[in-house]
């Protein structure tokens, strides 16, 4: 079995009728840590939409955490799902409850029952971001980088394979964001998590720098073919 967690060949990446992106073709190998660049408007969320089932792929292959996302229907995204981590510019927590709440909601929704199960998943997630005891605070209780940790934390309860982030800084200041490229890099280099990021934030990529995965023309060009290749 190949070690890529993301693998797609000859895809097109449409949005309704619209081609965005056209010969997709990449690999990215467990435990990497990949940005996804590109001007506002060229295809970055469309491409991670894909991966991650919210877009239907008609066009080419991909497997995305072991899973065949061609021909998928939306009753199998939910087991896509479980091996994907999804972290958002906006965090996308429910504001209505606490953190412990937010994350329970989670693993409830992807099939966990038992009640000190899901506790112990909860605080090693939390523990992860640097927010243990932290479940009883609510989402406005918190800072921006607070509730992109717990957004984090969500991402890590199913022990993901891949973390698919949607300019996760994008929201933040610099010092928060450093904390938070922090952990994305020690989620990838210390646990073997494949991450994609994508991003404007050349300040953060120069200084954690890395595989650029850039969106252009309606293509996908690869920092490392382009160093391979001279
Ligand atoms: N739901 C949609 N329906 C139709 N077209 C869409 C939809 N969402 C995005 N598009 C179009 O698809 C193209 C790519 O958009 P996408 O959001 O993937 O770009 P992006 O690189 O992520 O941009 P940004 O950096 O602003 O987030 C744009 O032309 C956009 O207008």
């Amino acid at each position: 079995m190949s070690k890529s967690v993301i693998s797609i060949s000859n895809a097109n990446i449409y949005q309704g009728s619209n081609l965005i992106l056209q010969d997709v073709n990449f690999k990215i190998d467990k435990g990497e840590f990949v940005y996804l660049v590109g001007k506002t408007g060229s295809g970055k969320t469309s491409l991670l939409k894909t991966l991650y089932g919210e877009l239907s792929l008609r066009e080419g292959q991909a497997n995305v955490a072991d899973f065949e996302i061609k021909g998928m229907t939306w009753k199998d995204v939910p087991f896509l799902r479980r091996n994907i981590g999804i972290v958002f510019q906006d965090f996308h927590l429910l504001s209505d409850r606490n953190v412990y709440e937010n994350l329970r909601f989670v693993l409830r929704a992807t099939g966990w029952k038992e009640k000190h199960l899901i506790d112990e998943k909860i605080n090693d997630a939390l523990e992860k971001v640097g927010l243990k005891n932290k479940g009883f605070k609510m989402p406005h209780e918190m800072s921006g980088g607070e509730q992109q940790r717990v957004d984090i934390a969500r991402a890590l309860l199913n022990s993901p394979k891949l973390i698919l982030a949607d300019e996760p800084t994008g929201n933040l200041d610099p010092e928060t964001s450093n904390g938070i490229m922090q952990l994305l890099l020690s989620i990838s280099k210390d646990m073997g998590t494949t991450v994609l990021m994508a991003t404007h934030d050349y300040v953060v990529i120069n200084r954690y720098p890395s595989r650029i995965l850039k969106t252009e023309n309606g293509k996908v060009l690869d920092s490392d073919v382009v160093l391979a290749n001279g």
